[in-house]
C-alpha cells in the first residue's frame, strides 16, 4: 500500500511531502521533479506569483544516486516568496511590535466566497482567515506534483505506462469530442498556452481567458487525464473502496476547486441508450479480443479493462474574483466586499498537471496492490507472470 502526506502553508518556508510504500529501484532524480513542477507553473491565465516564484526542490530521503531505496521518499519544495513572509508566517512567537505595522499581518476579516475562508474560521475558531487560506491554497499542489512524478516514474518503469492530460473545456468553450492524446503527446500539449489539443479551440479558450481577465472575472474548466499502457485487473469489483473508479474520483475531487469527476464518457453515457453506451467486444483471433469503442474510459466494474483510461475533472472558476464579491466583515459584522490581492484568472492548464499527479498516485497504489514487490525487478517479474497467464489478451 502506498501512503502519502503533504504539509506546509502557501507562504511558509516550504512544502514537505512524504511517499511511503514504493519499492526500491525506481529511477528518479531532482531534475525529473523540477521538470514536472515547471509544467505546473505554465498556462495562459496564470497569476503573477507563478511568473516570479521558483519551486526549489530537494529530495531529502529515500533516494540515493538517482534510485529509490525502499524507504519513505521525502521531498521539500521551497517557496522563494518566503523572505517576504518570514515574520508573518514564523513558526515561533514573534515580537508583536515587529509585525504590528505590517500590512501583511493585518487580520483578514472579509472572507472570500468560494474559498475555505469563512467555514474554516467558524470551524477552527479563528478571527482571521489567514491560517485557513494558507493551508487551503492550491500552492500545496506543488507537493502533490513532486510525489506524483515519482509515482509516474514507477508506473513507466514497471509497465511502460504513460499519463497524459489535456484541457477539454475553459468556461463555455469546449474542445471537439473524440480527441485522444497519444502516450507521447504531453510535450506538444505543454507547448500550447492552454494545453488544448485542438489549435482552433485553444485560440478561443485564450480569448475567453483574456475577456474574463479584462472584465475582472475568472474561469474554470474541464481537464481529461488519459493513461496508456495499463493492464486489465487494477482495482476490484468486490468492495466499494477497492473500486478504481471510486479511488480516482476521490483523488481528483480532493484537488482544490474540483467540483465534478467523470469516468470515460461520464454524464454523456447517462443520456445514451444502453445499445450505444457500452464497449462491444470482438473476437480478433485465438484467445484475443478487442473493444470497438472506449466509452467506459477503460474501467468496468471498478477495474481497468485494458483499454485507455480516461477520467475528467471539472474545476470551478477561481474564487478570488477581482470584480468585488459580496461578503461580511467578520470584525464589524457589516456587509463588505471580499479581499482580493492577486490571483490566477484561470488555473485550468496548470491544474491539468496536478490531475496527472493524482491519477499517477492512485494507479501506483493499485499496481502495488495487484503486483506487490519490494524492488522494481520483483514487481516487473510479477507483472510478467500475470500477463503471461492472462486469458483473452
Ligand atoms: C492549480 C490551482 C491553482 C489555483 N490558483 C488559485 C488562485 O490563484 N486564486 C484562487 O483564488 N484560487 C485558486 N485556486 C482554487 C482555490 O484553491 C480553490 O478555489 C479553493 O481552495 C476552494 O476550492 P474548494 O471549495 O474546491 O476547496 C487554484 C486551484 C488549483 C487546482
Ligand atoms: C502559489 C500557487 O498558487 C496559488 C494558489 C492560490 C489559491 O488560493 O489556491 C492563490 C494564489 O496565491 P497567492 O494568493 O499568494 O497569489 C496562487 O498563486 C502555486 O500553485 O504554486
Amino acid at each position: 500500500m502506498l501512503r502519502w502526506l503533504t504539509a506546509g502553508e502557501s507562504h511558509g518556508p516550504q512544502l514537505t511531502a512524504i511517499l511511503e510504500g514504493l519499492p526500491a529501484g525506481v529511477e528518479v532524480q531532482t531534475s525529473d521533479l523540477d521538470a514536472q513542477l515547471a509544467r505546473r507553473r505554465l498556462g495562459h491565465g496564470r497569476g503573477a506569483r507563478m511568473a516570479f516564484e521558483q519551486d526549489v526542490v530537494t529530495l531529502t530521503g529515500g533516494v540515493r544516486h538517482g534510485v529509490t531505496q525502499g524507504g519513505p521518499i521525502a521531498v521539500q519544495v521551497g517557496n522563494t516568496e518566503w523572505p517576504k513572509w518570514e515574520t508573518v508566517m514564523a513558526a515561533d512567537p514573534v515580537d508583536p511590535e515587529l509585525i504590528a505595522h505590517r500590512a501583511r499581518n493585518a487580520p483578514l476579516t472579509r472572507p472570500r466566497p468560494g474559498h475555505a475562508d469563512l467555514a474554516g474560521m467558524q470551524k477552527y475558531g479563528f478571527d482571521d482567515a489567514r491560517p485557513v487560506l494558507e493551508r487551503a491554497s492550491a500552492r500545496e499542489t506543488a507537493a502533490r506534483v513532486a510525489l506524483g512524478t515519482v509515482a509516474e516514474q514507477f508506473l513507466h518503469q514497471v509497465l511502460g505506462v504513460r499519463v497524459v492530460s489535456h484541457v477539454v473545456g475553459i468556461g463555455a468553450v469546449t474542445a471537439p469530442d473524440g480527441v485522444l492524446p497519444g502516450p507521447d503527446d504531453n510535450d506538444a500539449l505543454d507547448a500550447d498556452p492552454v494545453r488544448c489539443a485542438d489549435p482552433a479551440t485553444s485560440a478561443r479558450m485564450q480569448a475567453e481567458i483574456d475577456d474574463a481577465h479584462d472584465s475582472g472575472d475568472t474561469l474554470g474548466g474541464v481537464i481529461e487525464v488519459v493513461v496508456h499502457g495499463l493492464p486489465p485487473g487494477l482495482g476490484s469489483h468486490v468492495h466499494w473502496d477497492r473500486r478504481l473508479d471510486s479511488r480516482l474520483a476521490g483523488a481528483l475531487m480532493g484537488v482544490q476547486s474540483v467540483k465534478a469527476v467523470e469516468v470515460g464518457d461520464g454524464l454523456e453515457t447517462a443520456r445514451r441508450r444502453g445499445s450505444v453506451a457500452h464497449d462491444e467486444i470482438d473476437v480478433t483471433g485465438e484467445g484475443t479480443v478487442a473493444r470497438r469503442t472506449d466509452r467506459a474510459g477503460g474501467i468496468e466494474g471498478g477495474m481497468t479493462n485494458g483499454e485507455v483510461l480516461r477520467v475528467r475533472a471539472a474545476m470551478k472558476p477561481i474564487s478570488t474574483v477581482p470584480r468585488a464579491l459580496a461578503t461580511v466583515d467578520t470584525a464589524t459584522g457589516e456587509a463588505a466586499v471580499a479581499i482580493h490581492q492577486r490571483s490566477d484568472a484561470c488555473a485550468v492548464p496548470r491544474g491539468s498537471v496536478v490531475m496527472e499527479a493524482m491519477v499517477a498516485l492512485v494507479l501506483a497504489d493499485a499496481v502495488l496492490e495487484k503486483f506487490g514487490g519490494d524492488s522494481v525487478a520483483e514487481t516487473r517479474r510479477n507483472v510478467a507472470g500475470y500477463l503471461d497467464g492472462l486469458a483473452w489478451r
